[in-house]
């Protein structure tokens, strides 16, 4: 078997130095073992001692049956495995281990995660304002996000909305070339990009691969790319070939040595055929039906993977990538260099908080609907308790009618949970990338709710107030509107921390909605507060929750002021002063003014926003954990050891 001729590593290297100066990222893998446990069968291996390297300027493509491990290669070599794998093995970056910061490498996932609401002009727009420094104009920056466009050829489509749950946007592999376009932006070192061709037709596959080829020599990126089934035109762009199957690695080298090496082992490419079809066939062992080989024999692909797994590891091409790789970890190349100039944080902030207004604008889910549902309960609420009156009766009724308003009305917030949720998987993929500090996130996500509570704090209040004709006076009215507002703005901030958690549905809603349960009980309005439990519902659940203060907050804003007339059988009719309700009946703490419980709630805010914040910090800095919590599309994995270069 005539071993592989290597590409020439110098002439690439001095090409991409003098293209990219300090720019190139050279990286090599040695004996790379991944393995998942599997409960009571222990560990699975997934990948098995791969050795390999990317160079500046080529296209790495890596190629396999499905479930053959590609995705788990690019998770490990980028640093984004998941909890629950082990890897083993060297990962060099330009020979030593180190960190590549947020924004240096990129990765383009398998799933396309994108702000749904967003045309693609504005979604890409959006990211370059986000991933572009400061220093670039906005006219450049613009001229950026255009550029990408066109070369993902998406020209056509710049207004159409990218479209997910509920509308239809665009199309899946047009989808893809904006999940591409987002991570092109910046011409990063290093590119990962999981099956980019998924979805598209052949001559866009071509078309997309032969730009990313042609960016990845002209800027000196290193491009690494998964791809399940590329047609001989794709297939020849590759600069070199890493074919798996069963996690072990069957070929790697160049690609126009692949097909000898098949045709030496006893798998000869028939005529015609398209070589990367007939890798693949003869690898997968899905379908392990006998395989028709180019001598007279018949046998499995079991079998074949065997004969070509052995016969790899004994070759020529082999030695030679030992020796590539040897040769690029001797020579040390420095470290890469620091976090990639991107927009200030102020930049941001202002940026995520436009682009989450407006997609809180066109999500029907986020806000509007509930508008409606409160629109109906406000109404339903006046019709209820309507014209309450001073009568003795309407002690009673004033005041599980303010309960209803403080616990049912913002523990509706969880119904906005689904769109949370896709915020959070949109700001997983970009922070993973680097695109913007988590803090940015926070503010943004924040501000530009802001409106939106406002409003539909405002409509519903308005109707329930002067229909059940509670205590009047534009201060009231006011008061009672800014609690309904700050417990909503408190129960979407609960909600954002359990998205950034339970980033699933059903189980984010049981969740959010048990917590509010719980508060709810402990709020002093089912149990008097001095009849609490001590142990929990008092200490501590009643002073934390935000209920106690929604609740005082309401009933003093209600009742101080007011009188009503007891009709006592016994001592003839006589006259209650509000101030004795509050503090005899409804057992409300008297000492402070309704403005401190209002402050005490906006302070809350402000809490769980940080709480929100700390936690996503936290979950960050055990990555893995984030990885599985924000990687909605796969499976949760195991990982103890530390990658060395994850930021
Ligand atoms: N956390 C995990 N737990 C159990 N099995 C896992 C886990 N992660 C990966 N695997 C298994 O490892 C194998 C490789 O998965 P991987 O996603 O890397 O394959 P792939 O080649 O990218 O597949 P496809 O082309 O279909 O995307 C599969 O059999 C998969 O089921």
């Amino acid at each position: 078997m005539a071993s592989p001729t290597p590409p020439n590593v110098k002439s690439c290297e001095n090409k991409c130095n003098e293209a990219y100066p300090g720019r190139e990222v050279f990286l090599t893998w040695v004996d790379l073992w991944v393995t998942v446990s599997n409960g009571k069968d222990g560990n699975k291996p997934i990948l098995q001692g791969l050795t390999g390297y990317a160079r500046p300027g080529e296209v790495l493509g890596i190629m396999g049956p499905s479930g053959c491990g590609k995705s788990t290669l690019l998770d490990a070599l980028s640093g984004r495995l998941g909890s629950k794998t082990r890897q083993t093995g060297e990962v060099l970056i330009n020979g030593r281990k180190q960190q590549l910061a947020y924004g240096t490498s990129a990765y383009v996932m398998q799933e396309d995660i994108l702000t749904w609401t967003l045309t693609v002009q504005e979604a890409v727009y959006y990211s370059a304002q986000l991933q572009l420094p400061n220093s670039m104009p906005k006219v450049e920056k613009k001229e950026r996000a255009e550029r990408t466009i066109r070369e993902m050829g998406l020209q056509n489509s710049v207004n159409t909305r990218i479209g997910g749950w509920g509308s239809k946007g665009l199309s899946g592999g047009q989808k893809r070339r904006v999940s591409i376009c987002m991570e092109m932006l910046t011409r990063p070192k290093l590119l990962f990009l999981d099956e980019p061709t998924s979805g598209l037709d052949s001559a866009a596959s071509y078309y997309i691969m032969s730009r990313i080829v042609k960016l990845a020599q002209q800027d000196g990126m290193t491009v690494i790319a998964s791809i399940h089934q590329p047609s001989s035109e794709v297939f020849d762009l590759f600069h070199n070939l890493c074919l798996l199957s069963l996690g072990r690695t069957v070929y790697f080298g160049s690609r126009l040595e692949a097909n000898q090496f098949f045709a030496v082992n006893g798998f000869p490419c028939p005529t015609l055929q398209n070589p990367a079809d007939h890798y693949l066939r003869t690898t997968n062992t899905d379908f392990d039906e006998d395989i028709e080989l180019g001598i007279q024999e018949k046998k499995t692909a079991e079998e074949a993977i065997h004969v070509l797994v052995e016969s790899y590891k004994s070759s020529n091409a082999c030695k030679q990538i030992q020796r590539e790789v040897a040769e690029i970890c001797q020579r040390d190349r420095g470290v890469i260099g620091k976090k990639r100039s991107q927009a200030s944080f102020f930049t941001q902030c202002l940026v995520l908080t436009e682009r989450s207004f407006v997609n809180m604008y066109r999500d029907p889910g986020y806000y509007w609907l509930r508008l409606v549902i409160y629109i109906a309960l406000g109404l339903g609420l006046g019709s209820v308790f309507y014209d309450v009156g001073p009568a003795y009766g309407s002690i009673h009724a004033r005041g599980s009618m303010l309960m209803f308003v403080a616990s049912f009305l913002t523990i509706m917030a969880i119904g906005g949970f689904p769109s949370f949720v896709e915020d959070m998987k949109v700001f997983g993929r970009e922070r993973l990338n680097g695109h913007y500090s988590a803090g940015a996130f926070v503010v943004g996500n924040t501000l530009s709710s802001v409106p939106y509570l406002l409003l539909i704090s405002l409509i519903p209040s308005a109707i329930t107030y002067y229909l059940v004709g509670l205590h009047r006076g534009a201060e009231r009215f006011i008061y009672f509107t800014l609690v309904l507002f700050v417990c909503m703005a408190l129960v979407e901030s609960l909600m954002m921390i359990v998205a950034s958690l339970v980033p699933n549905f059903l189980m984010g809603l049981i969740a959010g909605a048990g917590i509010q349960g719980l508060m709810m009980l402990s709020g002093g309005f089912f149990r008097l507060p001095n009849d609490l439990p001590k142990v929990f519902w008092k200490y501590p659940l009643y002073y934390i929750a935000f209920h106690k203060y929604a609740y005082q907050g309401l009933y003093k804003n209600e009742f101080e002021g007011l009188s009503f007339d007891n009709m006592n059988q016994f001592e003839g009719p006589h006259t209650i002063h509000g101030d004795e309700i509050l503090r005899d009946t409804l057992q409300v703490e008297m000492g402070y003014s309704k403005w401190v419980d209002l402050a005490i709630l906006f302070g809350m805010v402000v809490l769980y926003r940080l709480l929100f914040l700390g936690m996503i910090k936290m979950v960050e800095k055990a990555k893995p954990m984030l990885r599985d919590l924000l990687n909605f599309s796969r499976r949760p994995t195991e990982r103890t050891t530390v990658n060395p270069y994850s930021a």
